[in-house]
């Protein structure tokens, strides 16, 4: 499994990335969205295309590019290292989701993403899939199985796990965050969906709107390789058989401030209900700026919890590259 994130930032300059933007002339692309988290897709199921990092950062440029918060190839899973990795573990799984951030850094796994991946597959012809069915789709941070289902798509994304469990234990919280628009650090949960999360339980809405997240937060300690930083308000019910309900805002690792993080609302969900204690309900719904996606602690296979994160997608745009 690749490690995330190169560390370099590609030039931001503007005549660089008009000279990359020029270098990918022709190149068929759409534009989607999942609760307003929006990615540029490229199919290129024969990994023909050179799609890194400077590629995805001048693409996903909002200002002189396509403008999105990530960049997603769909690729044939047998024509990367990671794809045949995650073959060996389920044949099943075709399409691999190629995912890089917006600065052009890779990360492990995007829950909106992989949504919006599956209805970009379909739209593109290269798979079909009726409500009720399931798809196998290779990611770097494993197999996803995601499910057609109502408006959308619900997306088993396997076990979450603490990233400093032996803290996470004894105290509950295992670091502190500074933001623009809090008073004093604030005490936070490190999480792990596959790709690395810090959640911040704030105690009341003008907290939330509030924050200044166009400057990244600062997290003590950090997680080995960054984080995203969840703030979040709970609000009642959060016992056993009601939904629980999460008001979240996000800064994203590799993109800043995002209206929506799939697996940032499954990272949510995990350190509330931590933080809630026993008895507390295993289904949430977490509201976003760009909309509402569910949450739900599910038996997996194996005999461990698993995460279901089910929301919608959309196709909004088709286009060539000039
Ligand atoms: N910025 C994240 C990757 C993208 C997460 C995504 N928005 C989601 O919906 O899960 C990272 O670097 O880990």
């Amino acid at each position: 499994m690749t490690s995330p994130a190169a560390t370099s930032t590609p030039s931001t300059a503007p005549e660089h990335r008009a000279a990359v933007l020029a270098g990918l002339a022709g190149l068929p692309f759409a534009k989607g969205h999942g609760t307003g988290n929006d990615f540029v897709l490229v199919a290129d199921g024969a990994g023909e295309r050179v799609l890194g990092e400077a590629e995805a950062a001048a693409l996903c440029d909002r200002h002189l590019g396509l403008g999105a918060d990530g960049l997603i190839r769909a690729i044939r899973s047998a024509e990367l290292p990671e794809g045949r990795a995650v073959l060996a573990e389920e044949p099943a799984a075709e399409w691999f989701m190629d995912y890089r951030n917006a600065d052009g850094s890779l990360s492990e796994m995007c829950g909106n993403g992989v949504r919006v991946f599956v209805a970009f597959l379909i739209d593109q012809g290269l798979v079909q899939l009726a409500p009720g069915e399931v798809l196998a789709i290779g990611t770097r941070a494993g197999v996803k199985r995601v499910e057609r289902r109502g408006e959308g798509f619900a997306v088993d994304m396997g076990p979450w796990e603490f990233i400093f469990p032996a803290e996470a234990q004894r105290d509950a919280a295992d670091s502190q965050v500074t933001a623009v628009g809090l008073d004093v650090p604030r005490p936070a949960l490190s999480v792990s969906m596959g790709n690395p999360h810090t959640v911040v339980a704030l105690a009341e809405a003008a907290e939330l709107t509030g924050l200044g997240l166009h400057t990244a937060p600062g997290v003590e300690p950090l997680p080995p390789h960054g984080t995203n930083v969840e703030f979040v308000v709970p609000a009642e019910p959060l016992v056993a058989g009601g939904t629980g309900t999460i008001t979240m805002r996000v800064h994203e690792r590799g993109v800043g401030e995002t209206q929506s993080c799939g697996t940032g609302a499954c990272a949510a969900a995990v350190a509330i209900r931590h933080w809630a204690g026993p008895g507390a309900t295993d289904r949430w719904s977490v509201h976003v700026p760009g909309g509402t996606v569910g949450v739900t602690f599910v038996p997996g296979p194996e005999g461990r919890e698993h995460v279901e994160l089910a929301g919608p997608a959309a196709i909004v745009a088709h286009g060539t590259l000039g």
